[in-house]
C-alpha cells in the first residue's frame, strides 16, 4: 500500500522540487505542488515534476466567481492531477462547477479553514463560533455540493467523517511530536490525524527544511 504521505515541494526552484522528490520518493506516496512552485514554473513545471511517476496534488486553493474558477480548473485539465484544492468559501455554485470542470480521474477538495488559523483569527473575519463550527458547517456544504472531499486540520477530521463517512480527508498542518510548528496554529502528529480518520496527510517543512529530507520521511512514516 502506498504511503499517506504527500510531501509539499514549496519552492519556486524546479531542480530543488525534483531533487527532494527524488530522495523522498520511495517513502511518500505524492507529490505537493502549491502557489509558490506553480507561479514560478507553471505548467510545463508541473509536467516535469510529472515526469516522477508520483501522483500530483495541486494545490492551488482557487477561490473565485464559478466561471472563473471552472474556466481556469479547464485550463488545468490536460495536467490531469490526482487532487486539486478550491475554498469551500467561494459557495455551492463554485464547488459544483469546479468539481463539473474537472477531469474524471482528479478529486476535487476543498480547504475549509486554513491550519494557520485559530479561533481568534477567525473571529477577526468577523465569523462567529469555533475553528470546529466552521470547518464542519463547510465541510456539509462540501458534500452537498458534490465533490470529493475537504482539507482540514487534523483537530476536526473525526467529526468530519461522523457526517461525510465517504469523503476524502487531506490534513495538512502535520508536525511530528515536538516539531516546529512555524505559521501552522492547528496541528496534530501525523499518527494522531491518521488515526482521527485522514485519507491523505501533507507534510512540507518538516522533511523539505530536514538535512537528511530522506530520513525525515522515513522517521515520519514509521510512526504511522
Ligand atoms: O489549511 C491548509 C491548507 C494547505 N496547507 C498547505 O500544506 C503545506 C503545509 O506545509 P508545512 O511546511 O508542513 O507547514 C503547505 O504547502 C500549505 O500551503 C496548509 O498548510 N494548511
Amino acid at each position: 500500500m502506498s504511503s499517506p504521505i504527500y510531501v509539499a515541494l514549496d519552492t519556486p526552484d524546479l531542480e530543488r522540487a525534483r531533487a527532494i522528490a527524488t530522495r523522498v520518493r520511495h517513502h511518500v506516496g505524492g507529490i505537493k505542488l502549491g502557489l509558490e512552485f506553480f507561479a514560478a514554473n507553471g505548467r510545463s513545471g508541473v509536467r516535469e515534476m510529472a515526469e516522477l511517476g508520483l501522483p500530483i496534488f495541486l494545490d492551488l486553493k482557487l477561490h473565485d466567481i464559478p466561471n472563473t474558477v471552472a474556466k481556469a480548473i479547464m485550463a488545468l485539465r490536460p495536467l490531469e492531477p490526482a487532487i486539486l484544492t478550491v475554498h469551500a468559501s467561494g459557495g455551492r455554485a463554485m464547488l459544483e462547477d469546479a468539481k463539473a470542470a474537472a477531469p474524471q480521474g482528479t478529486k476535487v477538495v476543498a480547504v475549509t479553514m486554513l491550519t494557520s488559523l485559530d479561533d481568534s483569527d477567525l473571529a477577526a473575519t468577523g465569523v462567529a463560533g469555533s475553528a470546529h463550527d466552521q470547518v464542519i458547517r463547510l465541510a456539509e456544504l462540501a458534500k452537498a455540493s458534490g465533490i470529493d472531499g475537504i482539507v482540514c486540520s487534523g483537530n476536526e477530521v473525526a467529526a468530519a467523517k461522523k457526517i461525510w463517512p465517504k469523503g476524502f480527508f487531506v490534513v495538512p498542518g502535520v508536525r511530528p511530536a515536538n516539531g516546529e510548528l512555524a505559521d501552522q496554529k492547528r496541528t496534530t502528529t501525523p499518527r494522531q490525524a491518521l488515526d482521527a480518520g485522514a485519507s491523505i496527510l501533507v507534510v512540507g517543512r518538516p522533511i523539505t527544511q530536514a538535512e537528511d529530507p530522506d530520513h525525515a520521511a522515513r522517521a515520519i512514516e514509521a510512526t504511522l
